[in-house]
Protein backbone atom coordinates (compact mmCIF):
# COMPACT_ATOMS: atom_id res chain seq x y z
CA UNK A 1 0.00 0.00 0.00
CA UNK A 2 1.70 3.37 -0.98
CA UNK A 3 2.23 6.10 1.40
CA UNK A 4 -1.06 8.29 0.16
CA UNK A 5 -3.02 5.41 0.35
CA UNK A 6 -2.61 3.87 3.53
CA UNK A 7 -2.93 7.58 4.93
CA UNK A 8 -6.14 7.68 2.96
CA UNK A 9 -7.42 4.46 4.52
CA UNK A 10 -6.28 5.72 7.83
CA UNK A 11 -8.21 8.93 8.17
CA UNK A 12 -11.19 7.52 6.21
CA UNK A 13 -11.05 3.92 6.70
CA UNK A 14 -10.55 1.11 3.92
CA UNK A 15 -13.11 1.03 1.20
CA UNK A 16 -15.14 -1.96 1.73
CA UNK A 17 -18.61 -3.53 0.45
CA UNK A 18 -18.32 -4.51 4.26
CA UNK A 19 -21.81 -3.34 5.28
CA UNK A 20 -20.56 -1.96 9.06
CA UNK A 21 -18.11 -0.04 6.87
CA UNK A 22 -20.08 1.10 4.41
CA UNK A 23 -22.42 2.43 7.50
CA UNK A 24 -19.64 4.11 9.35
CA UNK A 25 -18.72 5.84 5.67
CA UNK A 26 -21.57 7.10 4.52
CA UNK A 27 -24.13 7.42 7.08
CA UNK A 28 -26.65 5.82 5.34
CA UNK A 29 -27.68 3.05 8.27
CA UNK A 30 -28.53 0.89 5.34
CA UNK A 31 -27.29 1.43 2.55
CA UNK A 32 -30.05 3.47 1.03
CA UNK A 33 -31.63 5.50 3.53
CA UNK A 34 -29.30 9.16 4.83
CA UNK A 35 -29.27 9.28 8.01
CA UNK A 36 -27.62 12.61 8.47
CA UNK A 37 -29.06 15.00 10.89
CA UNK A 38 -29.21 18.21 9.02
CA UNK A 39 -30.07 21.43 10.69
CA UNK A 40 -30.96 24.91 8.69
CA UNK A 41 -31.03 28.00 11.13
CA UNK A 42 -33.64 29.82 10.17
CA UNK A 43 -32.55 33.39 10.99
CA UNK A 44 -29.73 33.30 8.82
CA UNK A 45 -30.75 32.36 5.14
CA UNK A 46 -27.62 30.00 3.87
CA UNK A 47 -26.80 28.71 7.07
CA UNK A 48 -26.67 25.07 7.72
CA UNK A 49 -25.30 22.35 10.15
CA UNK A 50 -24.65 18.86 10.15
CA UNK A 51 -24.30 17.63 13.52
CA UNK A 52 -23.29 14.02 13.05
CA UNK A 53 -20.84 14.52 10.04
CA UNK A 54 -17.90 12.68 11.18
CA UNK A 55 -17.87 9.95 13.61
CA UNK A 56 -15.87 9.71 16.56
CA UNK A 57 -13.24 7.28 15.13
CA UNK A 58 -13.36 9.58 11.49
CA UNK A 59 -12.43 12.69 13.49
CA UNK A 60 -9.44 11.05 15.75
CA UNK A 61 -8.26 9.86 11.94
CA UNK A 62 -8.57 13.37 11.17
CA UNK A 63 -6.88 14.72 13.96
CA UNK A 64 -4.07 12.43 13.99
CA UNK A 65 -3.48 13.56 9.85
CA UNK A 66 -3.76 16.76 10.92
CA UNK A 67 -1.03 16.28 13.84
CA UNK A 68 0.87 14.46 11.50
CA UNK A 69 1.39 17.09 9.20
CA UNK A 70 3.60 19.34 12.17
CA UNK A 71 2.22 22.10 11.66
CA UNK A 72 1.35 22.51 15.68
CA UNK A 73 4.57 21.25 17.11
CA UNK A 74 4.77 24.54 19.48
CA UNK A 75 2.06 25.37 21.38
CA UNK A 76 1.99 29.35 20.29
CA UNK A 77 1.42 27.40 16.88
CA UNK A 78 -2.45 27.95 16.28
CA UNK A 79 -3.14 28.12 12.68
CA UNK A 80 -2.01 26.92 9.30
CA UNK A 81 -3.12 27.68 5.64
CA UNK A 82 -2.95 26.03 2.62
CA UNK A 83 -3.80 27.28 -0.83
CA UNK A 84 -3.72 25.16 -4.08
CA UNK A 85 -2.75 21.39 -4.12
CA UNK A 86 -4.43 20.15 -0.07
CA UNK A 87 -3.53 17.41 1.39
CA UNK A 88 -4.69 14.14 0.38
CA UNK A 89 -7.06 13.66 4.08
CA UNK A 90 -8.52 17.42 3.03
CA UNK A 91 -9.78 16.37 -0.47
CA UNK A 92 -11.25 13.36 1.14
CA UNK A 93 -12.85 15.70 3.21
CA UNK A 94 -14.57 18.15 0.62
CA UNK A 95 -15.37 14.68 -1.28
CA UNK A 96 -17.35 13.60 2.14
CA UNK A 97 -19.05 17.25 2.16
CA UNK A 98 -20.10 16.97 -1.53
CA UNK A 99 -21.32 13.27 -0.24
CA UNK A 100 -23.31 14.29 2.86
CA UNK A 101 -24.44 17.75 0.88
CA UNK A 102 -26.08 15.08 -1.62
CA UNK A 103 -27.16 12.64 0.83
CA UNK A 104 -29.24 15.60 2.36
CA UNK A 105 -33.51 15.23 1.46
CA UNK A 106 -33.66 18.50 0.41
CA UNK A 107 -31.76 18.54 -3.20
CA UNK A 108 -34.45 17.79 -5.69
CA UNK A 109 -36.89 20.02 -3.92
CA UNK A 110 -36.09 23.07 -6.55
CA UNK A 111 -35.83 25.75 -3.87
CA UNK A 112 -32.09 26.61 -3.48
CA UNK A 113 -33.00 27.85 0.04
CA UNK A 114 -33.98 24.30 1.15
CA UNK A 115 -30.55 22.89 0.18
CA UNK A 116 -27.67 22.67 2.68
CA UNK A 117 -25.42 24.28 -0.25
CA UNK A 118 -26.01 25.69 -3.83
CA UNK A 119 -25.57 22.69 -6.57
CA UNK A 120 -23.33 24.96 -8.45
CA UNK A 121 -21.15 25.18 -5.79
CA UNK A 122 -21.45 21.86 -4.78
CA UNK A 123 -20.39 21.28 -8.26
CA UNK A 124 -17.60 23.28 -9.10
CA UNK A 125 -13.95 21.74 -9.11
CA UNK A 126 -12.11 21.99 -6.72
CA UNK A 127 -14.61 22.43 -4.58
CA UNK A 128 -12.22 23.73 -2.34
CA UNK A 129 -8.34 24.74 -2.73
CA UNK A 130 -8.08 26.92 0.22
CA UNK A 131 -7.81 25.07 3.80
CA UNK A 132 -7.22 26.69 7.33
CA UNK A 133 -6.97 24.96 10.55
CA UNK A 134 -7.47 26.38 14.07
CA UNK A 135 -6.28 25.68 17.17
CA UNK A 136 -7.86 27.24 19.96
CA UNK A 137 -6.59 27.06 23.52
CA UNK A 138 -9.75 27.56 26.39
CA UNK A 139 -10.67 31.47 26.25
CA UNK A 140 -9.13 32.23 22.86
CA UNK A 141 -11.75 32.68 19.89
CA UNK A 142 -12.37 34.41 16.64
CA UNK A 143 -13.62 38.27 16.27
CA UNK A 144 -16.34 38.78 14.49
CA UNK A 145 -15.60 39.02 10.74
CA UNK A 146 -17.03 37.80 7.24
CA UNK A 147 -14.46 36.14 5.68
CA UNK A 148 -12.47 37.80 2.97
CA UNK A 149 -14.06 39.15 -0.77
CA UNK A 150 -10.76 36.82 -1.75
CA UNK A 151 -12.80 33.84 -1.63
CA UNK A 152 -16.04 32.62 -3.61
CA UNK A 153 -19.13 31.71 -2.07
CA UNK A 154 -19.57 28.55 -0.19
CA UNK A 155 -17.40 27.92 2.92
CA UNK A 156 -17.20 24.84 5.30
CA UNK A 157 -15.98 24.70 8.90
CA UNK A 158 -15.58 21.16 10.61
CA UNK A 159 -15.38 20.90 14.31
CA UNK A 160 -13.17 18.76 16.39
CA UNK A 161 -12.53 18.33 19.80
CA UNK A 162 -14.21 20.52 21.49
CA UNK A 163 -17.73 22.51 21.73
CA UNK A 164 -18.19 26.09 21.39
CA UNK A 165 -20.79 28.56 20.47
CA UNK A 166 -20.58 30.37 17.07
CA UNK A 167 -22.19 33.64 17.21
CA UNK A 168 -23.97 35.04 13.83
CA UNK A 169 -24.81 38.94 13.73
CA UNK A 170 -26.35 40.80 10.79
CA UNK A 171 -23.96 42.98 9.36
CA UNK A 172 -27.11 45.76 9.02
CA UNK A 173 -26.67 48.98 11.11
CA UNK A 174 -27.07 48.73 14.93
CA UNK A 175 -30.28 49.98 15.08
CA UNK A 176 -32.54 47.22 13.58
CA UNK A 177 -33.56 44.39 15.84
CA UNK A 178 -32.15 42.14 13.49
CA UNK A 179 -28.62 43.54 13.83
CA UNK A 180 -28.94 43.62 17.34
CA UNK A 181 -29.67 39.97 17.83
CA UNK A 182 -27.02 37.19 17.81
CA UNK A 183 -27.68 33.75 16.82
CA UNK A 184 -26.04 31.41 18.63
CA UNK A 185 -24.65 27.91 16.75
CA UNK A 186 -23.67 25.31 18.90
CA UNK A 187 -20.52 23.31 16.68
CA UNK A 188 -20.07 19.86 18.85
CA UNK A 189 -16.96 18.12 17.53
CA UNK A 190 -17.25 16.14 14.10
CA UNK A 191 -19.98 18.97 12.98
CA UNK A 192 -20.13 20.46 9.92
CA UNK A 193 -20.83 23.97 9.17
CA UNK A 194 -21.62 25.11 5.64
CA UNK A 195 -22.35 29.16 4.59
CA UNK A 196 -23.42 30.50 1.40
CA UNK A 197 -25.29 33.58 0.28
CA UNK A 198 -26.51 35.70 2.78
CA UNK A 199 -24.80 33.56 5.72
CA UNK A 200 -21.44 34.24 4.07
CA UNK A 201 -21.65 37.76 2.64
CA UNK A 202 -24.61 39.19 4.91
CA UNK A 203 -23.51 37.79 8.69
CA UNK A 204 -20.20 38.60 10.86
CA UNK A 205 -19.67 34.89 12.19
CA UNK A 206 -17.58 35.17 15.71
CA UNK A 207 -16.23 32.85 18.76
CA UNK A 208 -16.05 34.61 21.73
CA UNK A 209 -14.61 32.34 24.23
CA UNK A 210 -13.57 35.15 27.19
CA UNK A 211 -15.49 33.90 30.66
CA UNK A 212 -19.60 34.32 30.48
CA UNK A 213 -20.08 34.65 26.86
CA UNK A 214 -19.85 30.59 25.94
CA UNK A 215 -23.29 29.41 26.84
CA UNK A 216 -25.47 26.59 25.95
CA UNK A 217 -28.93 26.57 26.82
CA UNK A 218 -28.11 28.40 30.00
CA UNK A 219 -24.92 26.26 30.95
CA UNK A 220 -21.65 27.69 30.91
CA UNK A 221 -19.55 25.69 28.52
CA UNK A 222 -16.76 23.47 29.74
CA UNK A 223 -13.50 25.41 27.36
CA UNK A 224 -10.68 22.93 26.19
CA UNK A 225 -8.78 22.61 23.27
CA UNK A 226 -10.94 23.57 19.99
CA UNK A 227 -9.51 22.13 16.02
CA UNK A 228 -11.42 23.66 13.09
CA UNK A 229 -11.08 22.90 9.80
CA UNK A 230 -12.16 25.80 7.57
CA UNK A 231 -12.65 25.11 3.43
CA UNK A 232 -12.89 27.58 0.79
CA UNK A 233 -12.57 28.27 -2.43
CA UNK A 234 -9.90 31.24 -3.98
CA UNK A 235 -11.84 33.56 -6.37
CA UNK A 236 -10.06 33.54 -9.44
CA UNK A 237 -8.30 36.89 -10.74
CA UNK A 238 -10.06 38.44 -13.88
O1 LIG B 1 -12.72 28.20 13.91
C1 LIG B 1 -13.82 28.37 13.42
O2 LIG B 1 -14.76 27.63 13.67
C2 LIG B 1 -14.06 29.53 12.49
C3 LIG B 1 -12.87 29.93 11.69
C4 LIG B 1 -13.19 31.09 10.79
O3 LIG B 1 -14.21 31.70 10.86
C5 LIG B 1 -12.22 31.50 9.77
O4 LIG B 1 -11.11 30.92 9.71
O5 LIG B 1 -12.55 32.40 8.99
FE1 LIG C 1 -14.55 32.93 9.18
Amino acid sequence: MDVDKALLVEVFGESSDGEDLEEEQSGFDNGSQPNYSWERIEEVKGLWLCTDFLSPQRQASLLSAIQDEGWFTEASYNQAMRFGDLPAWATELSASIRDVVLSSNNLDHGEDELCPFPLDLLWREPLFDQLIVNVYHPDEGICGHVDLMRFEDGIAIVSLESSCVMHFSSIEGTDSDIARTKVPVYLTPGSLVLMSGEARYQWKHEINRKPGFQKWEGEDIDQKRRTSVTLRKLRQIE
